[in-house]
């Protein structure tokens, strides 16, 4: 992709066969008739992460996991699904699928959605299915169509852990389940990664969820990826500044580093950089938090584009595929 950012050198992942990304994409790109929806992606994914997809409203975060789910097709560029096409069903028993709108028959009964779960999945993992079903205290006979919003979002999270996929597209996944709900399912969540190695692509505009559950992310702006990589280099690469305005404005100084935002409140000013060098002894400074980070890009969406160790397959090192 033309990122004009600077790279972070990896610290901790080598290039790794195909199969080590969950998702790998090059030059991918989605045109709808209105324009681009999603232009100029290339990042990888490693498998067993637990990644927020992260980004304004219409930034292309749906476009990416329907491009993964085989729900759309890419007009450029190539996506791989552990080294496989995307596209290809081969690829189809290793992922599931969980879209905004998490489509099930509504005339059909829990039990009956749960028996086509297993009909439809070789590795199906009915135990699994029935378990998170009934902890929402869900009855087996009820029909789909008589649901509450919440209890319906149980029951599609049931059908796509009972898959036992590698990998988990979940879109906007939380949004109508009630605070014990949304604990349980981040639970399980968090579970399947880490005992089954589950790798989980997540949107979501709950920063505080992001936070506490995941350890790799993306963001995605008007169609351009902006960050790529694990929480613990990406946050750490950026610094919060603060120190005396000049003139009401931030310090020239300041543009020695990759600003991301600045702001200026009274005779100080804040900012968040990504530092290029030693920062002036003048200015106070302090690693932001995950929120933070975010919250500056979210803010700033054409800030230069930061893609850490391996997640940037056009890195020096890194281009095995
Ligand atoms: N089926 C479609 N036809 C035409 N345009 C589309 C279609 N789906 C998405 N778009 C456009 O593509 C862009 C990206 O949409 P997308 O749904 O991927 O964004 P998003 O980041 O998921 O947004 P949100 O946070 O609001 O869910 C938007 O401008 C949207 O209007």
């Amino acid at each position: 992709m033309g990122i004009e950012g600077k790279r972070v050198s990896d610290t901790e992942l080598p290039g790794g066969p195909p199969g080590a990304w969950a998702l790998e994409a090059r030059g991918l790109g989605k045109r709808y008739r209105r324009g681009w929806a999603l232009r100029d992606c290339s990042f990888r994914l490693p498998a067993g992460r637990i990644c927020g997809l992260v980004g304004p409203n219409g930034a292309g975060k749906t476009t990416l996991l329907k491009l993964a789910a085989q729900q759309a097709t890419a007009t450029e560029g190539r996506l791989a699904t552990f080294g496989v096409p995307a596209a290809d069903s081969a690829a189809l028993p290793r992922f599931a699928y969980l879209g905004q709108d998490k489509p099930l028959f509504k005339r059909f009964t829990v039990a009956e959605t749960l028996r086509m779960g297993r009909e439809l999945n070789p590795r199906w993992d009915g135990a699994e299915a029935e378990r998170i079903v009934r902890a929402g205290d869900i009855p087996l006979d009820a029909r789909i169509g008589t649901l509450s919003g919440g209890q319906h979002t149980r029951v599609a999270f049931a059908l796509a852990f009972g898959k036992r996929p590698e990998l988990l597209l979940l879109d906007e996944p939380m949004a109508d389940l009630d605070p014990v709900a949304r604990d349980e399912m981040s639970g399980l969540l968090m579970a399947e990664a880490t005992e089954r190695g589950t790798t989980v692509l997540m949107s979501s505009h709950v920063l505080t969820d992001l936070e506490d559950m995941c350890d790799h992310l993306l963001v995605v702006a008007r169609g351009r990826l902006r960050l790529a990589g694990d929480v613990d280099t990406l946050v750490p690469a950026h610094t919060l500044v603060t120190g005396l305005a000049e003139d009401g404005r931030a310090p020239a100084a300041l543009d020695a580093h990759t600003v991301i935002e600045t702001r200026v409140q009274g005779r100080q000013f804040h900012a968040l950089v990504r530092p290029a060098g030693e920062l002036s002894d003048d200015w106070e400074t302090a690693e932001p938090s995950m929120e933070e980070v975010l919250l500056a890009h979210l803010r700033a969406p054409d800030a230069p584009a930061l893609l850490t160790g391996a997640s940037d397959p056009d890195a020096e090192g890194n281009s095995a595929a």
